[in-house]
């Protein structure tokens, strides 16, 4: 079992603000006392035991442990420390403060190609080496990809939240049902086994984003999400693509790829909607 610093993180560290909440997670602005430096400090309430449900479990905490320390590299967040207390571990992470591509995104509405190239090639080279560790995000989404520093001309991407990444051996066979709906690969939805190439999936899905402002899956309701997944609901509205290039829509394409199955899913979901309307 790993074992992380017993010391208390605010003998070392003043607790700022806080940066964002999620579930049994707390993200707040820490202030380095020896060194004056500001980092962020992900506060993970921890199972007192097998049987609580509530707080994470500790063994995926080790993995997201296990995994930032395998994965030094520009596009990707730095751990630097964990302490762990009774029922906290206290992850100190390099801060980013350019905010969240998807925020960037908000305000220009959408990117031009040529920004939405240069985001992309950060982000795959960060992608590109994990997958080269054989890890896997599993969360990939806008909000998980953030900037260094908003205001510079080519700002620096960086991947965050590795909460739900997962590394491979040799031979293994990993299903998860977690993420977040708009951008899960269809073998997640299906519980099928998983591999980098859900993490691709998402990476088409936000590139649809980065280029149209539009989610090509999004449904009123999450379970609309998931169908819509599921028979490859999605299209290169005019309205939204008309200056895009076939390059960038071929890449779209690759990524979140029409099988055949899925065509004449879609197709006979599309007859019946057509008879349905009669
Ligand atoms: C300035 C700022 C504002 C919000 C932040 C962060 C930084 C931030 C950070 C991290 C995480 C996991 C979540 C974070 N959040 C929560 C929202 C992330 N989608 C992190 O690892 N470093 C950050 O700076």
């Amino acid at each position: 079992m790993a074992v992380f610093k017993p010391e208390n993180v605010e003998d070392f560290y003043e607790i700022g603000e806080v940066l964002g909440s999620g579930h049994f997670a707390q993200v707040r602005k820490v202030h380095e006392r020896a060194t004056g430096t500001y980092w962020a400090g992900k506060f993970l309430k921890i199972r007192k035991n097998a049987c609580s449900r509530l707080g994470l479990d500790r063994s995926r905490l080790e993995e997201e442990v296990d995994i930032l320390h395998a994965i030094q590299h520009p596009n990707i967040i730095t751990l630097k420390d964990v302490f762990e207390s009774r029922a906290e571990v206290v992850l100190v992470l390099e801060l980013v403060t350019g905010g969240e591509l998807f925020d960037f995104i908000a305000e220009k509405e959408n990117l031009l190609e040529s920004e939405a190239i240069e985001f992309m090639e950060q982000i795959l080279k960060g992608l590109g080496f994990m997958h080269s560790k054989n890890i896997v995000h599993f969360d990939l989404k806008p909000e998980n990809i953030m900037l260094s520093d908003r205001v510079a001309p080519h700002p620096n991407i960086k991947l965050i939240d590795f909460g739900l990444a997962h590394r491979f051996h040799q031979g293994e066979e990993y299903r998860s049902s977690s993420g977040t709906p708009q951008y899960i690969a269809p073998e997640v939805i299906a519980s099928d086994p998983l591999s980098t190439a859900a993490d691709m999936w998402s990476i088409g899905v936000i590139t649809f984003i980065l280029l149209s402002g539009l989610s090509p899956f999004q449904g009123d309701t999450d379970d609309e999400t998931l169908r819509n997944i599921i028979v490859m609901n999605y299209e290169f509205a005019a309205q939204y693509f008309s200056m895009t290039s076939s390059m960038a829509k071929d890449f779209i394409q690759k990524l979140l790829p029409i099988t055949r199955t899925q065509v004449a899913k879609r197709n006979r979901s599309s007859i019946n909607m057509k008879s349905f309307k009669k």
